[in-house]
Parts: C-alpha cells; sequence; structure tokens
C-alpha cells in the first residue's frame, strides 16, 4: 500500500452490488491521479480492495459514498466502531447501496485498522431542505421515527451546486439538476442550496429509474401483499429490480441498449414513459421554487443521451425552454438559444472529488 515518501493519496470509493469504482486523488492538490471499476463476487473482495489500494500508491486516507445518513448524519463522518453500527441500521433503507457501502468500510477496517476512512452521505446535501419539503402527511407517531422525505445524489448535487457557481456567478437562483444515471432523481436548488428532492425516503421514489419504479400509489405495494400473495422481499425485489427501464421494455435498463432499439414498441414506450416521469417532475419543482432560471442535466443518461433531453426539453416549451438542436446533439455546456428563458446545461458530475474535497476537510480540521 505505501511508500511514505510518495505525494499522498485519496482514495474514494463507491461500492455498488457488483461492481467497484473508485479514484485516487493527490491528498493536496485534489488533482486526479487514477480511476477505475472493479467488477466484484463474494470471493474476491479483499482481494480486490488489497489491489484498488495498491493502485492508490501511498494512501492516506479512503472516503467513500455512503447513500444513506438518516437524520443523524449530515457532515462527513470519520468512521468508528459506533457510527459503523448506526449506519448498518440504515441498510434497509438502501437496500441496493448501503449494504456494499458498509461491506467495503468493514473489510478495510480489518485489512488495515490504521487507515482513516471517512464516509460521505448522500442524504447530506439536502439537510438544508424545509420541513414543508421533507414531511410526510402521516401521524406523529411514524414521523417521529425519521419517517420522511431525505433525498438522495446530494453529492452530485454538491458538486453540481459548485461548478455552477465557478462557471456562472450570476446564473438566476432559481435551478432544477437532474442526475440521470442508473439511478435517478431531480433536484430543486434555490441559490445553490436543496430545496425539494423527487426522492423520499428511500432511493426508490421519484423518476423512473434502471430498474426501479419511482413514484407510486403506496396503495399499490398494499395491494400486492395483501391480495396478490406477494412477500415484502418479493415486492422489494419487483420495484427495486425488475422495475423501470427494464421491466417497461422488458428489454435492458441500459439507455444505450435502449436507444438502439427504439423501433421496437416496448422501448419506445418505455423511453416516452421515463421522459414524461421526468416532465411531471419538473412541472412540480418548478412550482416548488416558483420559477426556474436554470435546468442541469447531469450523470451517466444526463451527461450523455441528447435524444432523452431533446424529448424532456420539447415537452418545456410552456415554460420558455428553447433547445440548440446542435449543441444539444454535442453535448455543449449550454444547450439552450440564446432566446431560451431558461438556461439549459450539461454539467459532467464528480462525485468522487466532492468525496475527497470533504476529506481533505474532515481530515485537516
Ligand atoms: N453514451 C451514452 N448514451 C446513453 N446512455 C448512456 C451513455 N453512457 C452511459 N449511459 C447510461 O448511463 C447510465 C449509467 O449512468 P451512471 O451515472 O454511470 O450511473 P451509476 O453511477 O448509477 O452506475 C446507464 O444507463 C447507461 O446506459
Ligand atoms: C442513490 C442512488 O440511486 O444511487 P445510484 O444512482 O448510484 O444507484
Ligand atoms: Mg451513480
Amino acid at each position: 500500500m505505501s511508500k511514505q515518501t510518495d505525494s499522498p493519496h485519496y482514495l474514494v470509493l463507491n461500492s455498488g452490488s457488483s461492481t467497484l469504482k473508485y479514484a485516487v486523488f493527490d491528498a493536496i492538490s485534489l488533482a486526479v491521479v487514477e480511476r477505475g471499476l472493479f467488477e466484484l463476487n463474494e470471493d474476491n473482495y479483499a482481494e480486490t480492495l488489497e489491489e484498488v489500494l495498491h493502485h492508490g500508491g501511498y494512501v492516506r486516507a479512503v472516503g467513500h459514498r455512503v447513500v444513506h445518513g438518516g437524520t443523524a448524519y449530515t457532515q462527513p463522518l470519520l468512521i468508528d466502531d459506533s457510527s459503523l453500527a448506526s449506519l448498518n441500521k440504515q441498510c434497509d433503507l438502501a437496500p441496493l447501496h448501503q449494504p456494499h457501502n458498509l461491506h467495503a468500510v468493514r473489510v478495510l477496517r480489518e485489512l488495515h485498522p490504521e487507515l482513516p476512512q471517512v464516509a460521505c452521505f448522500d442524504t447530506a446535501f439536502h439537510a438544508t431542505q424545509p420541513r414543508v419539503s421533507t414531511d410526510y402527511a402521516l401521524p406523529d407517531s411514524l414521523r417521529h421515527q425519521g419517517l420522511r422525505r431525505y433525498g438522495f445524489h446530494g453529492l452530485s448535487y454538491d458538486y453540481i451546486s459548485h461548478q455552477l457557481a465557478a462557471s456562472d456567478p450570476s446564473a438566476g437562483g432559481r435551478c432544477i439538476v437532474l442526475h440521470l444515471g442508473s439511478g435517478a432523481s431531480g433536484c430543486a436548488m434555490y441559490k445553490g442550496k436543496s430545496v425539494s428532492s423527487t426522492m423520499g425516503f428511500t432511493a426508490l421514489d421519484g423518476l423512473m429509474m434502471a430498474t426501479r419504479c419511482g413514484t407510486l400509489d403506496p396503495g399499490l405495494v398494499l395491494h400486492c401483499i395483501t391480495h396478490l400473495g406477494m412477500s415484502a422481499s418479493e415486492v422489494t425485489s419487483a420495484l427495486y429490480k425488475s422495475s423501470g427501464l427494464l421491466g417497461v421494455s422488458g428489454y435492458s435498463g441500459d439507455m444505450r441498449i435502449l436507444e438502439q432499439h427504439d423501433d421496437e414498441p416496448a422501448v419506445t414506450h418505455a423511453l416516452t414513459l421515463y421522459c414524461r416521469y421526468i416532465v411531471r417532475a419538473i412541472g412540480s419543482l418548478t412550482a416548488e421554487l416558483q420559477g426556474l432560471d436554470t435546468l442541469i442535466f447531469t450523470a451517466g443518461v444526463g451527461e450523455n443521451a441528447p435524444d432523452i433531453r431533446r424529448r424532456v426539453c420539447e415537452q418545456l416549451c410552456w415554460l420558455g425552454v428553447e433547445l440548440d438542436n446542435t449543441a444539444n446533439q454535442d453535448n455543449r455546456p449550454i444547450i439552450s438559444t440564446s432566446s431560451s428563458t431558461v438556461t439549459v446545461r450539461v454539467i459532467p458530475t464528480n462525485e468522487e472529488w466532492m468525496i475527497a474535497h470533504y476529506m481533505q476537510q474532515a481530515l485537516n480540521s
């Protein structure tokens, strides 16, 4: 792992169910040194982590994307036994993410107990939301048990907020960011701070995703259990893993594959529905912001799928959105015309850099 004479690095991990994404940063300049992805399986986990550490050179500390911080954690955290135990309790609330995020922490603690590990939370950026955005219309007894909206993809939104402020300090205050990756959500920001998000208690809510259903009537879940004889784990699996683009198209959850089969009726319908969920969310977030100055697309689909951006923007004429088709096709930073009342941007996200930035603050303070 270490040659202490080398310049120190931060290793940032985003550990998922089947892949381990990593990035190595210079701990002083925060310049990226290396990025990569490893396929995971049960047997090679510790070995893979050792290899990633080896790629990192002299790793001074490891940072993790941890999806759910709950109400307790709204700041980056130097992980210890008690915080690890407490984060473990949130696993049910993010079954596709949290168990995998924490598994990486645990294995690394066993391998290298001396190595500082920092958790940065997807929920933290949304801590600025007012109660009117986070409350559900539930009785006190349930709300007091942490049943509220949290919002996710916060590290991505935080990065975009920094980028927007740096590239255009005069950008209007009312902004919607669409993080369209495997998971997808929208965030309404006012002057760079989160005001509202389409994801709620869990990362199942809101937009239609690769394999997740997005918003649906909770009565439907009750019906599955009480009338269709489905167990809680069957419903969990259906809503998290077999729905969204994959479920509706019957083909794939990967946008690159779907775009190649857009002539198949079920695929066309899946893409139309995907865009409809986004347009509906923009309507609602715009109402919460009382207007819209800037719309930003980011993450795998948002950054690379001009056709999805076009389909969404064509349904926003009522808002004064006018797309520059050539700029859109070329994935340029600004894809609206100069007469559009809303500036539409494409900003590549960088959750790993955001984590490295917070590691520097946490470890140097
Ligand atoms: N060139 C592209 N055109 C269309 N979709 C793309 C392209 N590149 C990546 N994507 C889509 O981006 C999604 C993954 O986004 P990403 O932000 O990497 O998600 P995650 O971090 O959650 O895995 C996939 O559905 C993939 O199909
Ligand atoms: C929170 C979430 O949905 O993350 P991802 O998009 O990485 O699945
Ligand atoms: Mg992602």
